[in-house]
Parts: C-alpha cells; sequence; structure tokens
C-alpha cells in the first residue's frame, strides 16, 4: 500500500493555485523527498496530508483513507510544521510529558534519550530554545509518537552539521526499525542524495518528476559535446536542459532506454537542477 496518495488533488489559496492536478504516490516504508523552488507547493501538500487544509479538489489518502482530522486516523502521522511550533511557556520535559499522555504508544523514553543527546536541558522553557534545538525537540517529540508516516517541512534547516548526521541517521533508523515512511522537504539536494530513495519534485504547484531516486538517475545522462550533436541526441530522448556554446554544449537528457551508452548517470542534484532550470522541459 501507498502510505500517501494523490489523485487530481489541487488547493488554491487566494488566487494562487498552490496545487494543481497532482498525481502521486509515496511508496510505505521509503524516505522520499520532497523539494522544488520557493513557493512550489511542498508544505501546502504536507497541510493538506495532515488535515491542516482541505483540498479544492481531487484526493488525497494516508494509509488509503481520506486524510482528515479523526483522532485515529492521525496516530499513525507525525507531522513537523517548517516553523516548529511549540508550546512556549512549557519545559522541554513538560512538553514530552504532554506528548506522553495524548499520544497513545508514545516512546518517552527515547524521546527523553534524544533530548539528552542533543544536550538540551528538560528543564529549560520552549520560548528560549534556539531555533535548531526547537526543531530537535520538534524531532524527538515526532519520533516518539512512532508514527508510520513522519512528514517533515523542512526538519534540516536549522541544524547544526553534526545534529543534521544525527537526525538524518534516527529518520532511517525509524524506518530500519518500524517500517516507517518518511517525507522530508528541504532545499539541500546533496544532503538528499545521501538520505532519500524517493524523490518528488513541485514546480509551482505541478508534480514535475516523482519516482524510486535510482529509478530516475537510469533514465537521465548528462552529456557533452558539440552543438550540432544536440540534433542527434532529441531521436533518442528528450532534452531536459542544455548549456554551453555551438562548439562544447552540456545537456541533460530523459530517455527511455535505462541502459543507454552515452553519457554520466546523472546525481540528483544534477537531475533537479536541471528541471528547475528549463520550466518548459518536457
Ligand atoms: N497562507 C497563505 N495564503 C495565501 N497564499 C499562500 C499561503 N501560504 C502559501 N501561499 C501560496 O501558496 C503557494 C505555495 O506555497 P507553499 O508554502 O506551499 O510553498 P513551499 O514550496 O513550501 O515554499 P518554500 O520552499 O518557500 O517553503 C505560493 O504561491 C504561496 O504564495
Amino acid at each position: 500500500m501507498n502510505a500517501l496518495e494523490t489523485v487530481a488533488l489541487s488547493r488554491r489559496r487566494r488566487r494562487v493555485w498552490a496545487l494543481r492536478d497532482c498525481d502521486l504516490a509515496v511508496p510505505e516504508g521509503a524516505v522520499t523527498a520532497l523539494v522544488g523552488a520557493n513557493g512550489a507547493g511542498k508544505t501546502t501538500l504536507l497541510h493538506v496530508a495532515v488535515g491542516l487544509l482541505a483540498p479544492t479538489d481531487g484526493e488525497i489518502l494516508v494509509f488509503g483513507r481520506p486524510s482528515g482530522r479523526r483522532g485515529a486516523d492521525l496516530a499513525r502521522v507525525a507531522f513537523v510544521a517548517q516553523e516548529k511550533p511549540l508550546f512556549g511557556s512549557f519545559t522541554v520535559a513538560e512538553m514530552l510529558r504532554f506528548a506522553n499522555a495524548t499520544n497513545p504508544g508514545f516512546d518517552l523514553a527515547a524521546a527523553r534519550a534524544r533530548i539528552a543527546e542533543a544536550d538540551i536541558d528538560p528543564r529549560r522553557r520552549a520560548a528560549r530554545l534556539s531555533g535548531g534545538q526547537r526543531t530537535l525537540v520538534a524531532l524527538a517529540l515526532a519520533l516518539g509518537k512512532r508514527a508510520g508516516l513522519l512528514l517533515l517541512d523542512e526538519p534540516l534547516a536549522e541544524l547544526d552539521p553534526l545534529a543534521r548526521l544525527q537526525v538524518r541517521g534516527a529518520l532511517m533508523a525509524a524506518v530500519a526499525e518500524t517500517g516507517a515512511t518518511v517525507v522530508l522537504s528541504s532545499h539541500d539536494l546533496a544532503e538528499l542524495a545521501e538520505t532519500c530513495d524517493h524523490l518528488v519534485l513541485l514546480d509551482r504547484g505541478r508534480v514535475r518528476l516523482a519516482g524510486e531516486v535510482e529509478a530516475l538517475r537510469d533514465r537521465h545522462r548528462v552529456i557533452t559535446g558539440p552543438g550540432e550533436a544536440a540534433a542527434d541526441v532529441r531521436e533518442l530522448a528528450d532534452v531536459v536542459h542544455q548549456s554551453g556554446t555551438e562548439r562544447q554544449t552540456t545537456a541533460l537528457i530523459r530517455t527511455h532506454l535505462p541502459d543507454l551508452p552515452l553519457g554520466e548517470r546523472p546525481g540528483i542534484e544534477e537531475i533537479v537542477l536541471g528541471y528547475l532550470r528549463r520550466p518548459e522541459a518536457p
């Protein structure tokens, strides 16, 4: 079963279509990167998935059921919002106890261990935490919930390099140990390449590219050669993006032949940048 699935999902925000006709499937047990330019619709998609926003059109299913505000369904989902909202007047210890009291199956010991590992004083009030510390507390709460689906909006943005490594390790461990599904949005493509096995690229509210990272890499090549050779390549593949001079051109191409003996297999960063650079690419 897919952990998250959308069918012709659209969401309008005032005059803007923040999501438009999105069809996508996030498989269970995978770590999926949600990427796209600023304003592409990533946060909107995550908010619709947890029922904070309703679809304008279409459907979104979480573990096969329409997403909504029913307690039993929400118990299977943990969400860390971009602003990492916490109750400012609560101490960290109080927040963990509150989470423990309100979430059946909450792993209080594991959450406390994460706070200790992050060297955060549990007596400190949330309002007095640094941005990165807020993130670490929010992630400890989300992971403690032991939810089947973790939706994380820019979870690594404010973390120092060591904390980023620790959080990425904790997410991968959650996937390995409990079979959890993780969807995380981020602008750090290099980091995502090391953490994620699936990718969804949103572009002005539409799904531009989606699938397994290795399969997407198999379908693309970076080729270099004289400009006129690009015409020959068009017979075999779609040119996603091309740059350079008449004498020397570099192109990202998409092919239907996974074994195309041509050029280099690109990294996920090159693929995403190629599509973002050329909005009219196929
Ligand atoms: N509260 C709101 N009211 C009206 N429009 C909004 C609101 N929040 C977002 N939008 C619009 O919806 C679109 C998608 O925004 P969204 O926040 O989902 O993008 P994003 O991909 O998460 O961007 P970022 O990478 O900057 O966080 C944008 O055009 C944005 O201006």
